[in-house]
């Protein structure tokens, strides 16, 4: 059965660096090519962890060097990164799809994301971004201001608010263009965020997570899967241990459980398997896959992956 699918690409889809992005949207198109060959309409959303932190870091060093350069707030460096991520998605989803003999227009949508001014997370910042610090090295920048979390056992990033997604702005140009049969990569880096303000825009300092912003803008333009891709197949219960337990299949009251129970890593699985329990419970016969991007088409047939539905 042909498909609406948000496809929510995760980091290891984009590689780290300029050059290496360049190189790894090569392979992680060829999976979407895959799913829009299979018929499926397919919109395309990603992360923005590393290239938002870059740009941030390299307009922060260029203003203190140069007082002409601009200190950019954290919307426009989302903005930027929204642009050239998907420069580089469309263009190599482009090329792969008229290699197959698929003449589909490909774009990115540059998409802004309403947040509440009074969600807690902007006093509160949670969402590491940018590359890693020595533990010498974030003291360092703790000591000059800057907010510092270990990450994961990886070092130590710099970390921003991340509210909740409440809307989505473009929605319906992201509707508007599927329905016309174009490829559409959206809600980039989670989108744009923004305080509405009337009929005025407020960019917010903030990095909204991909895969909320991705199971809203999924639930707002009724799509049939969400599908998160990970750096593992499967959700697993007590992951990296001896008794490890794959999951092919999660009941939203399995899914609450496991949350409650803390088996999902915070700022890891725990976010995608949230994001994902929420579109599953927003409507009866929604979908949502967790897999890798390997996996995805087997997963859309139901060989493999964990399913989240109602
Ligand atoms: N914005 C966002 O969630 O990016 P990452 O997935 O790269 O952290």
């Amino acid at each position: 059965m042909k498909k609406r699918i948000v496809l929510a690409l995760g980091g290891n889809a984009l590689g780290d660096g300029l050059a290496e992005q360049m190189q790894a949207v090569k392979t992680t198109v060829k999976a979407i090519a895959d799913l829009i060959a299979a018929g499926h309409q397919v919109v395309v959303t990603h992360g923005n962890g590393p290239q938002v932190g870059m740009i941030n870091q390299a307009f922060e060093a260029a203003a203190k060097a140069d007082s002409h350069t601009p200190m950019l707030p954290m919307s426009v460096c989302v903005a930027l990164s929204q642009g050239y991520i998907g420069y580089d998605l469309q263009n190599a989803l482009r090329e792969e799809l008229l290699e197959r003999g698929i003449n589909k227009p490909v774009a990115t949508l540059i998409t802004q994301v309403a947040v509440n001014p009074a969600d807690p997370a902007f006093l509160n910042p949670t969402k590491p971004i940018g590359s890693f610090f020595t533990k010498e090295e974030a003291e360092r920048l703790m000591r000059n201001g800057h907010t510092l979390r270990e990450d994961s056992g990886r070092g130590y990033r710099r970390v921003v608010a991340s509210p909740k997604p409440q809307d989505i702005i473009e929605k319906e140009t992201v509707r508007a263009m599927l329905e016309a049969d174009q490829v559409v990569i959206t809600v980039g880096g989670g989108g744009i965020p923004v305080l509405v303000e009337g009929n005025h825009l407020r960019g917010a300092s903030a990095v909204i997570d991909k895969d909320w912003a991705s199971a809203k803008l999924a639930e707002m333009i009724d799509a049939d899967m969400l599908i998160i891709l990970t750096a593992v197949e499967k959700v697993a219960l007590n992951y990296g241990k001896p008794d490890v337990q794959w999951l092919d299949r999660l009941s939203p009251a399995d899914a609450h459980r496991f949350i409650e129970e803390e088996h999902f890593a915070k700022g890891s699985m725990l976010p995608k398997v949230e994001a994902a329990l929420a579109f599953a419970e927003s409507k009866a016969g929604r979908q949502a896959l967790i897999t890798v991007l390997s996996k995805a088409r087997e997963g859309i047939a139901g060989k493999t992956g964990t399913i989240i539905c109602q």
